[in-house]
């Protein structure tokens, strides 16, 4: 077998397992002799180029580190030919044969768009808290950025039922619900507003209403949460908090959980796709495959065309969305008074 330069980088938002992925495509590719080179910031460390050689000493004891070590950022500048054209130019001339981006879809139409004028191997890995890239049931960082919020919401009851407060919080996703479904059902949540689910807001309201309602005739007046993904609510979770208030004429306090669910050490999960994945990409660059997305289906490696990752929508499945309504939104519609 041919030995191989292999450049990586991590770009988009950070994700805890990043690291344990950088350090499985790092021993992986030693044990074969390949060479492995990481850029730094994201698509900004092609353009420098800020790069540095990789080995297994360098990636020793970061499995359980957050971040990136090769640090992440968004490259607004990427977008345009000139900047992918440089950028090609660089590998060219470090003699790189494979890129492994590690990212959300974002990153893969950026390694898309660095296809067009490099003809080296373009190989993504998800890597994103919200896991909303199509082609992969869950992405690197997402089951960490879930117990993150599941142990959240465990301690805003706490408060929550000392005061009989309603409590509003708010997960990331930026337009998917996959965060705030999973930290939702786990939490024990009593309603979740996610894009899946959303219709309108003067329906959510009544919704939320009726539901709240029938929750106090059969449990007293006690703790009620409700989990919103970001950028939803039309203007805001302040704006929810005070509709919310005036509904009710209960206390509501919203809480923005924020960074802290990008941070901390991966969990077990997250550790093992990573290294998972890290493993199959070196196998997909050995094979010579280019433009694809290196994701799991089924707790089983799989291949998808990069564009289909951004290209056809990621939907929640059957059976999570028969569980968001049967044990949070519709539990209004039992006769919870007998
Ligand atoms: N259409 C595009 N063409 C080229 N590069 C892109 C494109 N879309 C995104 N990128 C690059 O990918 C980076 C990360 O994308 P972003 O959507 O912010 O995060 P994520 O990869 O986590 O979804 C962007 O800052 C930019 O450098
Ligand atoms: O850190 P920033 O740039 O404010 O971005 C926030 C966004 O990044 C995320 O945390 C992660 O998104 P990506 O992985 O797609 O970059 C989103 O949930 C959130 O909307």
């Amino acid at each position: 077998m041919t030995t191989k330069r292999i450049a990586v980088l991590t770009s988009g938002g950070d994700a805890p397992g990043m690291n344990a992925c950088i350090r499985a495509i790092v021993v992986a590719s030693e044990g074969a002799g390949h060479t492995v080179i990481g850029f730094e910031h994201g698509f900004h460390g092609l353009l420098a180029p800020n790069w540095r050689k990789l080995d297994s000493k360098k990636v020793h004891n970061i499995i359980q580190r957050g971040g990136t070590i090769l640090r992440s950022a968004r490259c607004e500048e990427f977008k345009q030919d000139s900047a992918a054209k440089n950028a090609a130019k660089h590998l060219s001339e470090l003699a790189i044969d494979a890129i492994l981006i590690l990212g959300g879809d974002g990153s893969f139409r950026g390694a898309k768009h660095l296809s067009k004028f490099w003809d080296g191997q373009v190989i993504g890995l998800p890597a994103t808290i919200d896991n909303d890239i199509y082609g992969t049931d869950t992405t690197i960082g997402y089951y960490t950025a879930i117990q993150t919020a599941m142990d959240s919401i465990d301690k805003v009851r706490d408060t929550a039922d000392a005061f009989e407060r309603i409590f509003l919080v708010e997960v990331m996703g930026r337009h998917a619900g996959f965060l705030g479904a999973k930290a939702a059902i786990s939490g024990a949540a009593n309603y979740a507003i996610l894009p899946e689910l959303f219709t309108d807001p003067d329906e959510t309201l009544n919704d939320i209403h009726q539901q709240l309602s029938i929750h106090r005739k059969r449990y007293g007046h006690e703790s009620f949460i409700i989990v919103l993904t970001e950028n939803l609510w039309p203007e805001g979770i302040n704006t929810l908090a005070e509709k919310l208030e005036n509904l009710t004429g209960g206390e509501v306090r919203p809480v923005i959980l924020g960074h802290v669910q990008r941070g901390g050490s991966p969990v077990s999960q997250d550790r093992i796709l990573a290294t998972t994945l890290g493993v199959e990409a070196v196998r997909c660059v050995e094979q010579g495959k280019h433009c694809i997305m290196v994701g799991q289906q089924n707790l089983e490696p799989a291949e998808v065309p990069l564009e289909q990752t951004w290209e056809t929508k990621k939907v929640f499945s059957d059976s999570l969305t028969r569980t968001m309504k049967t044990m949070l939104n519709e539990r209004h519609s039992w006769d919870l008074t007998k």
